[in-house]
């Protein structure tokens, strides 16, 4: 790969751009950087390398949804959370080239329009409402039509699943693939129909930031060959050999960013400090124009913490001078997650679903599906990533009887001025601006938990016998602080600290298992298994909450949000980091809050927008 460099005698003297972490966002930075600017250097220094990303279910998996045989990645375990019984939340990042993209679900949907709302109102101040840089629906939606490029199904396809899209929502010229499956487990309309007896609507066009209803999910892949299309194909590899501008480091890890005179206000750009994995050796490489970390929300927060950037308490506390006193770096630290399963049954009548993931153990069909994929197009089995059919639905969707949680989330906001009274972590008390910031937080979800049109719930399908039941608006906030290892930080989840979003789970819960009633499942003899019988009253189905509960749906965010400084915030509308010259942050960890959708979508979206134009960097 012509502009790969294992070490620091293959760089340049200096570079007008160094990004820290080619990932999801990184690299699309590094090729919109280096494609509108051919003038300038981009230098990306990667913890990983160059590897073959196979897709989530790829030969030679067996079974679908078996874990094991793709590219490089790191699994890390939170602390124990107290109000989960606690245990430990575990999550995995990519560190390959393309990041977490190279190793993810595939599942690519965008938010609802509504998030950003949320967005706006809790940035609410003059430095946000005066900029020209907008991250409302109208402000992003360009960026996210611009990052990808959808495939449509063949007539033939879209008539035997009755897929639905709406092409318009999309480019067309982004090297990044998005397409719908020409293969579907047999019991994909067990979910589907009985979603629909409950009374829920398709939806025609989740791209479109619409997005209550069923939909059908675009797939993080290729059209013809059903490869994983990731961003260290579409934003390196694909465009390297015409880009000698754009070199990528490999196997080396950004320690810190340095401000040569101590000031990071006045100095021009910092230095970025990097260790070789190879050598140990650690050298700096130095930046003209900008440094932008793009390390994902588990290590960005860590970069700056490093380089004397977070909450001065905190750092003085590691013995790191104090650079920066920022208390939103590492805060605001959010995932998905909820009861797995939230709904689990068996069927006491005679099914007769085909094709099956049974079917793999049968020599024939597992034959066919290995020469499927590999036929152009391809077919077949392999072409399924993890699913691609949801349900997104609204807290007043759900349930009549949401006011009662709107009171809680009023009376917090009006009441809550201490850390233990908003249920927070100790380092939101070092000063007044975290505590702010989280209030403005919980108005916007107060607005957002009020619209019957903006989802709580996420439930994704693709066979079997159980429904998830995502919480896609968590109350809680976390933190991720280094530890002594610069790979393994601390994260503490702190999932459910906020009673809330048990009552949220539990309206999950009780709706998803009303499923179970639906004509459908009723003529297949569904009967519940999990929670079970013995689970009915609100105190029951808590516990059951409580001890059956995934921290992460592998989403981690918002640890460096995009907000006002006096409001916890890390950088500002166009990324920059409060109070520092030259650097940005650009990755999933700029969230405020988190999206009503899997993560991806998002941060190649924001490595556009960042970048546009970018010939005014
Ligand atoms: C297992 C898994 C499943 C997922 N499933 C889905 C899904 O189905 N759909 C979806 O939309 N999203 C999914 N996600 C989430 C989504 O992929 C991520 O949110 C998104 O890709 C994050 O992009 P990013 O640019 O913020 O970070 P990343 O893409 O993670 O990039 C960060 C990069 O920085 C590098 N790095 C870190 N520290 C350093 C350092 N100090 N120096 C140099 N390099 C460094 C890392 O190696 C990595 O390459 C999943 C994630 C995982 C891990």
């Amino acid at each position: 790969f012509c502009n790969v460099k294992k070490g620091p005698a293959e760089l340049r003297d200096k570079y007008d751009f160094i990004i820290a972490g080619g990932g999801t966002s990184g690299l699309t930075v590094a090729d919109r950087l280096s494609e509108a600017l051919p003038g300038k250097t981009i230098l990306v220094v990667e913890y990983g390398e160059v590897e073959y990303a196979a897709g989530i279910y790829d030969p030679p998996r067996v079974f679908w949804n078996e874990s094991g045989g793709l590219a490089s990645r790191i699994t890390h375990s939170g602390l124990p959370s107290p109000a989960l019984n606690n245990q430990t939340a575990t999550v995995l990042v990519g560190q390959v080239v393309g990041g977490s993209s190279a190793v993810n679900g595939m599942f690519f949907d965008r938010p609802s329009r509504f998030d950003f709302d949320a967005w706006t109102r809790a940035q609410e101040s003059p430095e946000f409402d005066n900029s020209p840089e907008k991250w409302d629906w109208n402000g992003i939606y360009p960026f996210f039509k611009k990052s990808v490029r959808f495939t449509a199904p063949s007539a033939v396809v879209a008539a035997q699943f009755g897929y639905t899209w709406n092409a318009s929502h999309f480019d067309n010229t982004s090297r990044i693939h998005a397409s719908l499956p020409p293969f579907l487990w047999g019991d994909i309309n067990v979910s589907q129909t009985s979603w629909k007896e409950m009374g829920v609507r398709p939806g025609q066009d989740p791209a479109s930031g619409d997005k209550d209803g069923i939909f059908w999910v675009p797939i993080s892949q290729h059209p013809i060959t059903g490869r994983r299309s990731h961003s260290g194909l579409g934003h390196y590899l694909d465009v390297a050999a015409s880009r000698p501008n754009y070199d990528l480091l490999v196997r080396h890890q950004v320690n810190r960013v340095i401000y040569p005179g101590g000031n990071p206000a006045s100095d021009n750009v910092p230095v970025v400090e990097v260790l070789s994995r190879d050598t140990g050796r650690v050298f700096n490489i130095t930046a003209t124009a900008e440094v932008i970390i793009s390390a994902g929300a588990i290590y960005t927060p860590g970069i700056l913490q490093r380089s004397g950037i977070g909450p001065a308490n905190f750092l003085t506390s590691r013995k790191i001078p104090v650079v920066i006193d920022l208390p939103g770096v590492g805060s605001n630290f959010q995932d998905h997650s909820g009861p797995r399963p939230a709904v689990n049954w068996r069927y006491t009548k005679p099914t007769d679903f085909s094709p099956m993931p049974d079917d793999m153990g049968n020599p024939a069909f597992l034959a066919d599906a290995i020469a499927g994929f590999n036929e152009t197009p391809a077919r077949g089995p392999y072409t399924l990533a993890m699913s691609n059919l949801a349900l997104f639905l609204s807290l007043p969707n759900m349930t009549a009887n949401y006011s009662p949680i709107l009171d809680k989330v009023r009376s917090l906001i009006s009441s809550g001025k201490t850390i233990s009274d908003l249920y927070l972590p100790p380092v939101y008390g070092q000063d007044g601006s975290l505590i702010k910031g989280y209030i403005a937080q919980l108005e916007a979800l107060l607005e957002f938990y009020s619209n019957p049109r903006a989802p709580s719930l996420e439930s994704a399908f693709a066979t079997g016998f159980n429904f998830p039941a995502v919480l896609l608006h968590p109350l809680s906030r976390g933190t991720v602080r280094i530890s002594s290892d610069p790979l393994t930080p601390i994260l503490d989840y702190r999932s459910a600290s906020n009673p809330i979003d048990i009552d949220l789970h539990i309206v999950h819960v009780k709706y998803l298992r009303r499923a179970l009633q639906t004509p459908t499942l009723q003529n297949l003899g569904a009967v519940e298994v999990l929670p079970g019988e013995n689970v009915q009253t609100d105190e029951e189905l808590e516990a059951y909450v409580r001890g059956n509960t995934t921290q992460s749906y592998m989403h981690p965010c918002c640890t460096a949000s995009m907000l006002p400084k006096e409001k916890g915030g890390v950088v500002g509308p166009e990324l920059k980091v409060h109070g520092a010259k030259g650097l940005r942050v650009v990755d999933i960890s700029v969230l405020p809050l988190l999206p009503s959708a899997h993560t991806s979508a998002l941060a190649y979206a924001i490595g556009e927008k960042v970048c546009s134009p970018c010939e005014k960097r």
